[in-house]
């Protein structure tokens, strides 16, 4: 049985900016279950750190409200929403460690606030960097270290109070792609052993593809389009997800590659670009080889990318396919019969076509 931990309800945030009103976050209900890890994408200025910071409260809303853990936030006490606060741990691009203190210093600190002894809390907060691979670095400080170390006792850190949820706003921003892999590893880690649900704010669609289950596009305050991650790779709706998409995936600097390439202009009537995408058991047919066979249409593949999403296989090609134009129809049909999505990507003229 799935749980829902946090439940936003039509929640607005409004700033005033001099004599305008700027609308961050527009009405956006969000449900994320228990043990889930839940991306959120949008370019900067979508509204994305403002809706989470709206999850503990750093960021009250206008109107809306904040279900945790089946606490209704905006009626608790100061007393309880401390403590309701507590079990939301949060890390950020810039790491946020004190730069006086050391590493175990830094993960100690939000345990000063706590009844534990000296002793228990130099205990735990070493138990915290062993976690997260940092156990013999404790004595440093944080100039001493590497982006991936600071994330790293910056996670530390925010598991401190043995959180549910912890929120990572763009933690890997400013980290190099290798480091960003280690960092997003180690998020998915503490997901499956902690049972630590995670909401990743990100503006990139590979950090999503890494680790999450779902994924909620923002866009000017709203979100415009949200699901399961397989769905929304496979089937994006909206034009944005699916720029966000091919980004992940390199089909759009392919697509752009191929369009901008001279001999694109030289595609003849006879010839058709088109981009395709598989999903699941239709990646695993021969499709090229079936298009030649059966409707005598030729495929040369000018781009193919195959990604793996938890259980779900999804291939991504680029194709120039060959043969009369009649033939070329019937071939893409057959492809769209077969769970291919098809998307031309040269215009043929109209006499050319048959219906
Ligand atoms: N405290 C504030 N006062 C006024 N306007 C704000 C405030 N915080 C955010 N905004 C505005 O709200 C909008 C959404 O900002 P927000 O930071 O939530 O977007 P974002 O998607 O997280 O982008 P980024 O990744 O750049 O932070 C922006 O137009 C921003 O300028």
């Amino acid at each position: 049985m799935t749980e829902t931990i946090i439940d936003l309800k039509k929640i607005t945030v409004a700033f005033k900016d001099g004599e305008n009103q700027v609308q961050a976050v527009k009405d956006v209900d969000l449900q994320v279950e228990k043990g889930d890890i839940y991306g959120i994408v949008g370019y900067s200025g979508a509204g994305k750190s403002t809706l989470v910071r709206v999850i503990n409260l750093l960021q009250k809303p206008t109107s809306g409200e904040v279900h945790i853990n089946n606490q209704n936030l905006l009626k608790l006490k100061p007393v309880e929403l401390r403590q309701a606060r507590t079990k939301i741990g949060m890390i950020f691009q810039h790491f946020n460690l004190m730069k006086s203190r050391t590493i175990l210093g830094n993960v100690e600190y939000p345990l000063l606030k706590t009844k534990l002894s000296k002793k228990d809390r130099i205990q735990r907060a070493t138990e915290l960097l062993k976690l997260v691979g940092l156990e013999q670095r404790k004595n440093d400080y944080p100039r001493q270290l590497s982006g991936g170390q600071k994330q790293r006792v910056a996670i530390a850190r925010a598991l401190a109070n043995n959180p549910d949820i912890l929120i990572s706003d763009e933690a890997t921003s400013a980290l190099d792609p290798k480091t960003t892999l280690s960092i997003l590893k180690l998020l998915k880690r503490l997901n499956q052993t902690l049972g630590l649900t995670i909401v990743l704010i990100t503006h990139e669609m590979q950090a999503v593809k890494e680790i999450c289950n779902h994924v909620a596009v923002m866009q000017k305050g709203k979100i415009v389009e949200r699901g399961n991650i397989e769905d929304i790779f496979s089937t994006p709706q909206k034009k944005l997800t699916q720029e966000f998409i091919n980004i992940a995936t390199n089909v759009g600097p392919a697509v752009e590659k191929v369009t901008e390439n001279p001999s694109f202009k030289l595609l003849t009537q006879k010839q058709q670009l088109v981009q395709l995408n598989f999903i699941g058991h239709s990646t695993e047919q021969p499709i090229i080889s079936t298009l030649a066979k059966q409707f005598d249409v030729d495929g040369n593949i000018l781009f193919a990318n195959v990604e793996q999403l938890h259980e779900e296989t999804l291939g991504f090609m680029i194709l120039v396919l060959t043969g009369e134009s009649k033939n070329i129809e019937t071939a893409i049909q057959f492809l769209k019969e077969n769970q291919v999505r098809v998307k031309r990507l040269n215009e043929v003229p109209k006499s050319e076509v048959q219906s």
